[in-house]
């Protein structure tokens, strides 16, 4: 496949409320969105997952679109076949930069399968058309507002409730959630913000039959998250410490996570993604798809991943509407719980042209 340029594309895309995590608040996203074009015309969308600050992990999405086009773009044009496999050997000499990567591979990949006529679903091994749906809930001013929150989303269909949490915000809304709804699938996130000295802390989740806890130290202290596992009773999930399929497998020897969240993003791609899959489902270790606030070009490729065998607890594979009043693409809408499996050739989706005019804040061509 001949790519004769990519088109680098930032989009504002205002959220439908606040966003709060440990690590700070989102009130809309800056995306940037890659788009290969080859020399037949036919072309792939990857979208970039990178925040507008490094606070989840190092990359955001200024450096991103930098790395992209001094490094990685170069590095694609100069390959005889821009093959997203054989784009993964000059990438991994590029250190680093995982999500402007995936982006920059996911655009690859979707106008190879597009080409091919294959569905990214097909092509990654998957086995439903259709995932079940769960939904992150931010950290809220009070109790009411978050009961009100998660009820609103239980109305919806959602079928599990992810709750993030921070020291301060943990055992009390986990409690009135527990007493309020009863025995939904229910689970927290708490974006590294915890120290090992919070383990007896922590172990008072416990009693709330949580399906997991994720992430509740930094991202590289897998020590630190084998002693939590044997001092809390709650399964450990890891997302920012899952860096690639490696990573994985090192985590699950060590005894430091019984579950985890497949970003690609996170790993460089869809590709890293099935292997992260492929390594946890080798040891009996659960795995979902996490979310990074994705439009329809994300989500798409994310809800195809989520239909892997290993993916068996619902991941934050959410309907549009829970973060865009208007999503660039054709909106995914909750059905009974679920979201459908795109079926079309490549991650089957397109971007809707008027919805990319409206968000659209700059744009740039990448050539030989
Ligand atoms: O549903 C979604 O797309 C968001 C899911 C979610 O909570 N993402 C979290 C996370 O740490 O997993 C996140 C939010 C904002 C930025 C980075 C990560």
């Amino acid at each position: 496949m001949k790519v004769t340029g990519f088109e680098l594309r930032r989009i504002a895309m205002p959220l439908v409320s606040p966003f709060r995590t440990s690590f700070g608040v989102e009130h809309d996203r800056d995306v940037l969105l890659v788009r290969a074009v080859t020399e037949d015309g036919a072309e792939g969308w990857g979208e970039c997952v990178a925040m507008s600050e490094p606070l989840y992990s190092s990359e955001y999405v200024d450096g991103a679109a930098e790395v992209i086009r001094r490094f990685l773009v170069p590095a694609v044009l100069s390959l005889p076949d821009a093959d997203p496999y054989l784009a993964e050997v000059p990438f991994a000499k590029i250190k680093g930069h995982p999500m402007a990567k995936a982006a920059v591979q996911t655009a690859l990949l979707d106008a190879k399968l597009r080409i091919a006529g294959t569905p990214l679903a097909a092509h990654l091994g998957a086995v439903r058309d259709r995932v079940p749906a769960g939904v992150s809930v931010g950290i809220m001013d009070s109790i009411p507002e978050l009961l009100e929150a998660v009820e609103g989303y239980l109305a919806e269909g959602y079928l599990r409730i992810k709750l993030k949490i921070q020291p301060g915000w943990d055992v009390e809304p986990v409690r009135a959630v527990r007493e309020r709804f009863g025995d939904i699938l229910l689970q927290v996130d708490a974006n590294t913000a915890y120290t090992l000295a919070d383990a007896r802390h922590l172990a008072k989740l416990d009693p709330f039959e949580l399906l997991l806890m994720e992430q509740p130290l930094p991202e590289d202290d897998i020590r630190g998250h084998a002693e939590l596992a044997r001092q809390v009773r709650t399964p450990i999930c890891l997302d920012e410490s899952i860096t690639s399929a490696r990573a994985a497998a090192d985590a699950i020897a060590l005894g430091a996570t019984s579950v985890v969240n497949i970003k690609p993003g996170r790993v460089g791609g869809y590709l890293e993604a099935r292997r992260v899959h492929d390594v946890c489902a080798a040891n009996g270790v659960p795995v979902w798809v996490g979310g990074m606030l994705e439009t329809g070009i994300g989500r798409a490729a994310n809800v195809a991943l989520a239909a892997l065998p290993g993916c068996v607890l619902p991941g934050d594979t959410s309907a549009s509407d829970r973060y865009f009043r208007r999503d660039v693409t054709a909106p995914f809408v909750l059905a009974e719980g679920h979201l459908a499996v795109p079926t079309g050739p490549g991650i089957g989706v397109e971007p809707d042209p008027d919805a990319l005019a409206e968000v659209t804040t700059a744009t740039q061509w990448l050539a030989r």
